[in-house]
């Protein structure tokens, strides 16, 4: 049923906080197998957006779809289980837990619709042991499967966040600045990491991102938001050529990497 649908689609949606209209009638469609930038300045509107994808806060009006399933007043936990995951900066709790055992507890809480207490204190044992091994080559972390969160050099946190997510086996992955704090190279590594993912598990993923080059080089399409609205969309050359997306980014130089500026 669910073939010809498309995976996100979100249909004149808007948001007001005590008069200060933070998206205005927004409308967008996401497939599988695409890795789709949300991009603007500050202030324009994309973390309103994303919150009202995954439920943490409600719209003024407009609707949220997934796959034709209605989900603008599903909480958070219910859009999480039709299969929307994003990725969150892992929590002080869990860096005393290995990079293994963090997966393994996430695939655990999905896989059985709730975090069990012997989970929670580490016990996990050989419980989806396998499965978070198989995850943790995917995403290139195998090596350091016994070592502590805490442990980590940053590059790999971010990687084991992307892990972390794709353990709740999303159909539709939300990503905020993915990239954000990363060396130029492991940026690059890791946007081509998750272009892996989106194709090989058929998903969809939705980025937001300050980075141009990263934006171009990686999205396969690209929406633009200014002050609430959509402004553009299309490939990421169509975006970069559009007079008004350049307007808005003018003198930022943030719509060309070195070698193309002039
Ligand atoms: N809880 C809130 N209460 C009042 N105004 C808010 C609230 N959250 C966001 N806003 C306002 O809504 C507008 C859009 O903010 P939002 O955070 O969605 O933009 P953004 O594109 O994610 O910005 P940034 O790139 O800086 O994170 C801004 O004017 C912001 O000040």
């Amino acid at each position: 049923m669910s073939a010809q649908l498309p995976l996100l689609s979100v249909e004149s949606l808007s948001k007001s906080y005590q008069g200060v209209h933070a998206v205005r009638g927004v409308s967008f469609q996401v497939q599988r197998g695409e890795l789709l930038a949300m991009i603007g300045p500050n202030g324009a509107g994309k973390s309103s957006c994303f919150n009202m994808m995954n439920g943490q806060i409600r719209p003024s009006a407009g609707r949220v779809m997934i796959e034709g399933v209605d989900t603008t007043h599903y909480s958070p936990q219910k859009i999480f289980r039709l299969g929307v995951g994003r990725t969150f900066q892992i929590a002080e709790t869990y860096l005393s837990m290995t990079v293994r055992e963090n997966v393994q507890m996430v695939l655990q809480s999905h896989r059985k619709g709730g975090l069990s207490l012997s989970a929670f204190f580490g016990r996990l044992g050989a419980l989806y042991r396998d499965d978070a091994m198989a995850l943790l080559a995917l995403i290139g972390l195998d090596h350091q499967a016994e070592r502590l969160c805490r442990e980590l050099p940053y590059g790999d946190v971010k990687r084991l966040e992307l892990a972390i997510a794709l353990a709740g086996e999303p159909k539709l992955l939300l990503m905020d600045e993915p990239a954000a704090g990363m060396a130029a190279k492991e940026r690059v590594a890791l946007m081509e990491l998750t272009a892996k993912v989106v194709r090989e598990r058929h998903i969809g993923v939705l980025f937001t991102e300050h980075d141009m080059d990263i934006v171009f080089e990686h999205a396969t399409r690209v929406i633009v938001l200014n002050r609430g609205e959509i402004i553009a969309t299309g490939t990421p050359n169509a975006v970069r050529a559009d007079p008004q997306v350049q307007a808005v980014y003018l003198g930022s130089g943030a719509l060309y990497s070195h070698g193309e500026a002039h």
